[in-house]
């Protein structure tokens, strides 16, 4: 029978299922960082249950830690009792953490695939919704709660229902400005923030094979904001070549025979899925939010829909209340307070280049505060060797430590009330990047033209 890609890996590590159950799946890999974890450690000490398997697990901080040079140390409280425990937990049991100054620090969804962790064909699970960034290697990775965490420790098992499968297909080659985040903003309006729910989104087309690991990692990243379980792309030539030598990876003739089965992973020619939908992008151009979920999306070019345009009327109408908008505006000229380059969307080394290319030689306008926060320890360091820090400061950028940062006000890097800021992040819902801040999701690109110009603007509005 003719297989997707999907349907594949699921069938593979499916241990045991009965009709009217969850299905019983093997998991191949755990994710930790410091905010989902401590229950789970804690429920298998108080049972006195050990952990199957530690070397199937890693664990990094990056939600709760601050961002400046001094991260050391942790002002907050409950942030500090987070990296603690999560630090104290790693010692007991043994298991893996890329603490701050292992050089491989960093967002978990930037880490994991920077050491080769995530791999293609694997089932990787972690105590976070954007778990879906591993797809892009052809991986089934997903987001799950705490029990499940659990669960996965003792046994390397999880119960789960079956997910349907999605094929999502680009179609035409966009403009030369839209990026990888205007294909996925592009998706998620048109489809809703449920339309892709209770599903796995297998990405084809030539615009995707076109797309680097970094590009496909945003697309996988938010494929949970349309409510898809995951997304995942069929590993390729690109894929083998950003793997092949990193420290999980297989090597010598392992790597040579991992590499035949991943390519086989590809889905089969003609195989079913549940749902599929084409997205013409030719011609494309530059997307970014407008108001407070990540479906009010419109092309930089566009005005603002009408509170009648379909879509929830009372969701608009708050919408349009929060983000201090009108219905039929253009959002360019839009003034702005703070412009924020990083999170597991954006924060890789790919979209840091971009955005030193559009500073270079140009100032950061005087009404914005801009931070760049690189994904991971290696993301900065190749930053820095390649130069592009002292770029950022000529342009009065401030370039951060890792972390999660300004993407959700868990730690000290918040946008102040009332402010307004463009972000390379993923959700713009309300209060998101600190208490009535307002959120335009857009690209790298995008972000670094209007924290130029001090003005929502996109980059052909640069002189
Ligand atoms: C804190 C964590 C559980 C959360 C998630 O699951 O996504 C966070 O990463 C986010 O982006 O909102
Ligand atoms: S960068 Fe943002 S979206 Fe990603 S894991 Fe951290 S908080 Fe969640």
């Amino acid at each position: 029978m003719k297989q997707n890609i999907i349907n594949k890996i699921w069938n593979t590590h499916l241990v045991h299922s009965k009709a009217g159950f969850p299905e019983m799946l093997y998991i191949d890999r755990i994710l930790l960082h410091e905010v989902t974890s401590a229950q789970a450690f804690a429920e298998l000490k108080n049972r006195n249950i050990p952990i199957r398997n530690k070397h199937n697990i890693i664990a990094t901080v990056d939600h709760s830690i601050p961002t400046d040079k001094n991260r050391i140390v942790i002002a907050d409280e409950i942030a500090r009792k987070q990296v603690d425990t999560l630090r104290a937990n790693c010692k007991e049991t043994g298991i893996t953490i890329y603490d701050i100054d292992s050089h491989h620090q960093g967002i978990v969804h930037v880490v994991g695939p920077e050491l080769g962790f995530t791999l293609p064909g694997k089932t990787i699970i972690c105590g976070d919704s954007h778990t879906s960034t591993h797809g892009a290697f052809g991986a089934l990775a997903f987001g799950v709660g705490t029990s499940e965490i659990t669960h996965a420790m003792a046994s390397s098992c999880i119960l789960q229902d079956k997910p349907k499968t999605y094929k999502v297909e680009f179609k035409g080659m966009p403009n030369q400005y839209f990026t990888a985040k205007d294909a996925i903003l592009k998706l998620i309006a048109e489809i809703g923030i449920g339309g892709g729910k209770g599903c796995v989104i297998e990405y084809v087309g030539e615009y995707i094979r076109s797309l680097s690991m970094e590009a496909r990692m945003t697309i996988c990243n938010m494929s949970i904001e349309c409510g898809a379980r995951a997304g995942l792309i069929a590993p390729d030539a690109t894929t083998l070549s950003y793997l092949e030598g990193r420290e999980y990876a297989p090597k010598g003739a392992d790597w040579e025979q991992a590499k035949q089965e991943w390519l086989a992973l590809a889905s089969d020619e003609g195989a079913d899925y549940d749902y599929s939908i084409t997205i013409d992008i030719s011609g494309a151009g530059p997307m970014i939010t407008w108001g407070i979920n990540p479906e009010h999306a419109i092309a930089l070019n566009e005005t603002t829909p009408a509170i009648n345009a379909g879509g929830d009327k009372a969701t608009l109408e708050k919408a349009y209340a929060y983000t201090q908008l009108q219905p039929g505006q253009s959002l360019i000229g839009t003034a702005i307070d703070f412009a924020f380059v990083g999170s597991c969307t954006n924060g890789r080394i790919e979209d840091l280049r971009a955005v030193a290319k559009i500073l270079d030689g140009r100032k950061v306008a005087n009404n914005v505060t801009m931070y760049i926060v690189p994904g991971s320890e290696q993301v900065m360091e190749m930053a820095q060797a390649e130069g592009l820090d002292k770029i950022f400061a000529a342009a009065g950028a401030d370039f951060r430590m890792p972390g999660c940062s300004m993407c959700l006000a868990m730690n000290p890097d918040k946008v102040p009330e009332g402010k307004r800021c463009i972000s390379t992040t993923n959700r713009n819902f309300i209060g998101r990047q600190g208490p009535n801040s307002i959120t335009h999701l857009a690209s790298p690109q995008t972000v670094a033209a209007s924290a130029v110009l001090g003005k929502i603007a996109g980059q052909e509005h640069l002189a």
